[in-house]
């Protein structure tokens, strides 16, 4: 048999039917593949009308006696043609069409007997482990899983008159090992004659591989895959030469009933039609997307790439090397962001899809297997596999490359174009090269002077717009950025003292001599590493227990604040430094009504505490492209208000930390908050589990616009409202699905109107108002709403107002907001805040969708300037730190953004 590289022309001399006479004058070569699976022609079985395509009998039962059907369970025409062409493409005598793939499995594993032997592969399908398992326990078989790389490591337990079928599979799912089919057969028919070999097929397709031309006796697929193509029918297959083992094989499906569907013998007759081509497509895609993540250094398991140790034999099974492959990261929280970075590759078990899928094995396909099991037989929890489909391979390769990017798996190589990645794991810890670079950056500069000098930050609140509580149930939410802010300002001291000052968030104070810190419970994180997803739950108990002032215990906000705050302090502390500062801290956000106040907290302190570790710098400021003289202050390249001058690695670093700090502050986080804090703008975020694709995503060309943020002051539990829905869903199932999908529309549609450049604005903002009523419309059926926001929701939608509101976050109280139009007048909406706080609200005239994290750019002195004049008596100008502490929570925006100007991410 020839072996001709994939994609080559395939033209071989297959052994199968012609379905046309050879004439005598010009003998006819049999058909190829490709033809041979797109007609469709069964001469026993003509049509009566000669229909083009095979028609459906959609029938339980036939008429008369002795007819060839009687009981479509027993047989069908439809499904006869599919079992023909099936045979036809498979160089089979016999073919099978059963419900699906796991049903052509059972089938055959009711051949067995109680004491029977199997041999079975150690990397398989977690299905056919799982209905192997069940075998083991409730049918006396003995199960044996070996490694079928090697045909050696079979003959210890091939047992004459024991083993009664060896099951293969090659490629292996996941992680694609390649069996010596020919061989193992071969091997297993010398030492125990009746043992049937077995081979699931379905990762190649007949088009690529034909066990039963290597002494395979029987052969199964699971259709769903290439053979249907499309992923909408689930079909199993099952072939075989042996004229009696077909008979059994008949009378079990007959028996239990488990036989294809006319309907679906018709969808998969014609996805078999374009077997070959699909096929073609998705694996030379397949072997781009391999090459593209062995470059980059990844462990890619393809039989393609001639690194693959079964190669060799691959191409002695098979003529092509199909179109699945699996990697790993060497982090599974790594592999996760890849997965969930995605946006072209769906993600999503099973393969053979036209459409590219991505999955992780240990928690998808192969989640049956327990993790015990997955470990001792080699199957990483990292590992990503691949199913490509046929889609144009330049944008599956970019998608690719844009999610191991976003997930930090590769980066930019330095100096290179912007195309070149290169990849950013170093295997200990998940640790990423661009992170040792940076620590090695660090160590080069580590003899640079210690900087000395006062850090001011801030960073947003963030507002759920669209889909809260119904985020707990798997629905998207979308959340944005609020203006309302939280400002950091560290001012250095040499006192060996570290002090911080809340002044907004529970108006606590203290000053810690360093040297009392319990230090003993550190565990310090290298520069440049990552702190581990887990918290250090040591330092945190030592911190509670010996790092707080006594008074603390009365004040649960300062106090949680204050634990994070020294957690981070102390974990990023190296090299024997420990800088002495002061934080103080100020915020224009409520507190506790789920406007994301502790993320921006964190966010600030995050932040600060980088910069004084000097675990981050700034970027220096772009050359200007227009020489400044004494009338021209030059143009520098930086985006509006200085957006995005903050660099993308410093905003990763940051909320790496912040989602740290947030996890002692909230246990367990999802991200959100602290998200919108550093990146600002507005996200869609899926909570995992719930069969739609997961994740965060920023929404691009988001456009800020203006809303009412009105605080009804009255205070409510969050988990008990939480509580409360889920209850409603499992009293009233269909009645909350119901909302819950409504939602689900709703922040669709949101989503693709905030995101959508061409919207014009008056349309888009018309087109919130009415999500919002609607979401709001759905709260209130939730019962989450309270009589105070319903107040609120009835002041601002009366006349001349007429605005739209909904509650936000857990509702029972918290804040409503409202949106702002553009064309509403200054006097109309002074006119409704003050009839809000006179009904004793606390309204916040605000913005959603603005910048996140900002510094105030160390660049221009002049922006500090009133902190680096030293003070030599009381009459001179106050110091950044007094004003910044002594202004009016009002005063406090505006008078930050009058110090300079802000670096934002
Ligand atoms: N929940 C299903 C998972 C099906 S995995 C399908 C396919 N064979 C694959 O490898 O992706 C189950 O538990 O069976």
């Amino acid at each position: 048999m020839s072996h001709p590289a994939p994609n080559q022309g395939l033209i071989r001399d297959y052994e199968l039917p012609t379905p046309e006479p050879d004439s005598p004058f010009r003998p006819r070569k049999p058909y190829r593949f490709g033809t041979l699976c797109a007609t469709v022609d069964n001469p026993d079985q003509k049509d009566q009308y000669g229909s083009s395509s095979v028609p459906i009998y959609q029938t339980s039962t036939f008429k008369g006696v002795d007819g060839q059907y009687d009981y479509t369970r027993s047989g069908n025409p439809t499904r006869s043609h599919l079992e023909h062409h099936i045979a036809k493409i498979s160089s089979a005598g016999h073919a099978f069409a059963v419900s699906s793939g796991m049903a052509a499995l059972d089938v055959i594993l009711r051949l067995l007997k109680p004491g029977d032997e199997v041999i079975a592969g150690d990397d398989l399908y977690g299905g056919t482990n799982r209905l192997l398992t069940y075998l083991k326990t409730h049918g006396g078989v003995v199960v044996h899983h070996v490694d079928t790389t090697n045909p050696v490591n079979l003959h210890k337990y091939i047992k004459a008159g024991k083993t009664a079928m060896v099951l293969l599979e090659s490629p292996t799912n996941p992680l694609l090992k390649i069996a010596d089919l020919a061989t193992i057969a071969d091997q297993v028919k010398q030492r125990a004659p009746d043992a049937l070999v077995v081979v699931d097929n379905t990762m190649m397709s007949p088009y690529l591989q034909r066990p039963l031309e290597y002494g395979a006796d029987i052969v199964y697929d699971s259709a769903t895959k290439y053979l249907s193509g499309h992923h909408d029918l689930m079909a199993g297959v099952i072939t075989c030469n042996d004229d009696d083992l077909a008979k059994q094989i008949a009378f079990i499906i007959n028996s239990i009933g488990n036989a294809l569907t006319p309907f679906d013998c018709f969808l998969l007759l014609r996805g078999v039609k374009t077997l070959a081509i699909r096929m073609d497509r998705q694996q030379t895609s397949a072997m781009s997307v391999a090459t593209m993540l062995d470059r980059l250094g990844f462990k890619v398991h393809y039989p393609g790439l001639t690194s693959h140790p079964g190669r060799e034999i691959h191409e002695r099974n098979a003529d092509g090397y199909g179109a699945v492959l699996s990697f790993t990261t060497g982090d599974k929280a790594l592999s996760e962001r890849i997965v969930g970075a995605t946006r072209l590759w769906g993600i999503s078990v099973s393969f053979g899809c036209v459409n590219s899928l991505i999955s992780l094995p240990c928690v998808m396909s192969h989640a049956s297997i327990d993790a015990a099991l997955r470990a001792e037989r080699g199957l990483p929890e990292d590992l990503i596999r691949l199913c490509v489909g046929i889609e144009d391979p330049v944008d599956l390769i970019d998608d690719l490359e844009h999610a191991l990017l976003e997930a930090g798996a590769i980066t930019v190589s330095a100096g290179a174009d912007q195309h070149q990645f290169v990849r950013a794991t170093v295997p200990r810890g998940g640790a990423s090269i661009s992170r040792a670079v940076e620590k090695l950056a660090y160590n080069e500069h580590s003899a640079r002077k210690k900087e000395d000098r006062e850090w001011f930050v801030s960073a947003p609140g963030k507002v759920i717009l669209f889909g809260e509580h119904a985020v707990v149930h798997g629905v998207t939410a979308i959340a944005g950025a609020v203006g309302l802010r939280c400002y950091g300002l560290s001012s250095p001291r040499h006192d060996g003292k570290v002090a911080l000052s809340l002044m907004d968030l529970g108006n606590f104070s203290h000053e810690w001599v360093l040297d009392d810190l319990p230090w003993d419970a550190v565990t310090s994180i290298g520069v440049g590493d990552p702190h581990p997803d887990a918290l250090d739950q040591r330092l945190v108990d030592a911190i509670q227990q010996r790092g707080l002032p006594l008074n603390i215990d009365q004040n649960a906000q300062a106090k949680a604040a204050a634990v994070a705050f020294l957690y981070l302090y102390m974990v990023m502390t190296h090299g024997g430094e420990r800088p002495s500062f002061s934080f103080a801290v100020r915020s224009t956000l409520p507190v506790g009504a789920g406007l994301g106040s502790s993320a921006s907290f964190s966010t600030c302190a995050a932040t600060a505490l980088l910069l004084l570790h000097q675990r981050i710098s700034l970027p220096p400021l772009p050359e200007p492209s227009r020489t400044p003289d004494e009338h021209d202050p030059g143009h520098v390249h930086v985006s509006h208000e200085g957006r995005r001058a903050l660099p993308r690695q410093v905003a990763e670093e940051v909320n790496h930390w912040t989602f740290v700090a947030e996890k002692i502050l909230h246990g367990n986080p999802s991200g959100v908050d602290n998200s919108v804090a550093v990146y600002g703008g507005a996200l869609a975020y899926t909570r995992p589990g719930f069969g739609r694709k997961s994740g965060m995503e920023g929404i691009q060309g988001f456009k800020s616009f203006r809303f009412l943020l009105t605080d009804s002051r009255v205070s409510r539990d969050t988990k008990k409202l939480v509580a409360g829905v889920t209850a409603k869903k499992l009293a009233e199932p269909a009645v909350v699905e119901h909302i819950l999908d409504s939602i689900q529309s709703i922040s669709n549609e949101a989503r693709r109107a905030l995101g959508d450049a061409e919207l014009p604005r008056d349309a888009l903002l018309s087109a919130l108002a009415a999500l919002i009523r609607e979401n709001h419309a759905h709260l209130v059926a939730l019962g989450v709403s309270h009589p105070v926001l319903e107040a609120i929701r009835t002041q601002a939608a009366a006349e001349p107002y007429g605005l739209s509101t909904k509650l936000t976050g857990a509702g029972g109280g918290g804040c409503a907001v409202t949106l702002i139009p553009d064309d509403v007048k200054d006097d109309v909406l002074h006119a409704l805040v003050e009839g809000l706080t006179s009904s004793g609200y606390r309204p916040y005239l605000t913005s959603v969708g603005g910048s996140g994290l900002g510094v105030l750019s160390p660049y221009d002195p002049a922006n500090y300037a009133v902190a680096s004049s030293k003070r030599e008596d009381a009459d001179q100008q106050p110091s950044l730190r007094e004003a910044f502490e002594a202004k009016g929570i009002e005063e406090l925006t505006g008078w930050a953004e009058q110090r300079g100007r802000w670096l934002y991410v």
